[in-house]
C-alpha cells in the first residue's frame, strides 16, 4: 500500500494550509507587537518599583479572553489558556526588563548617586 504522505496533496488541502500559514504569520506578528508593548510596561514598572505580577489586571485579561470566546463562538477554556500563556511570557519578559533596569540603576548609583546634581 503506498504511503499516503507520498501522494499528491489535495489542492483544497494545500490551499487551506496556505491560508493557515498566512493566519499564523499575522498572529505571530501580533504576538511580537504584544511583546514590544510588554517591554514598555516592564520599563514603567521597573521605574515605579511596582511588582511585575498584577493579579487584578491578570484576572481582567482572563475575563476579556472568556468574553471574546463567547462573542466568537470559541471555547472559553481554550482562549483563557491562550491568555494565560501570553501572560506567562509577559511576566518572564517584564522580570528580565526589571532585572536589567536594576543592574543599570545599581551601576548608575555607583558612579553618581541618584540625588547628586547633574554634571
Ligand atoms: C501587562 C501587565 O503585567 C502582567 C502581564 C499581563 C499581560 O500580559 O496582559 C497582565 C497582568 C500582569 O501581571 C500589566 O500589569 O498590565
Amino acid at each position: 500500500m503506498p504511503d499516503p504522505s507520498s501522494l499528491r496533496v489535495d489542492p483544497e488541502l494545500a490551499a487551506l494550509r496556505g491560508e493557515l500559514d498566512g493566519i499564523d504569520e499575522a498572529l505571530f506578528a501580533l504576538v511580537r507587537d504584544r511583546i514590544r508593548c510588554i517591554e514598555r510596561v516592564g520599563a514603567i514598572k521597573a521605574q515605579a518599583g511596582m511588582p511585575v505580577f498584577q493579579p487584578g489586571r491578570a484576572a481582567e485579561v482572563q475575563r476579556q479572553a472568556a468574553a471574546r470566546a463567547r462573542e466568537h463562538g470559541l471555547d472559553e477554556g481554550f482562549l483563557v489558556r491562550l491568555a494565560d500563556l501570553l501572560m506567562e511570557e509577559a511576566i518572564r519578559i517584564e522580570e528580565a526588563v526589571v532585572a536589567q533596569t536594576g543592574v543599570a540603576q545599581a551601576g548608575a548609583s555607583k558612579d553618581a548617586p541618584a540625588n547628586s546634581p547633574p554634571t
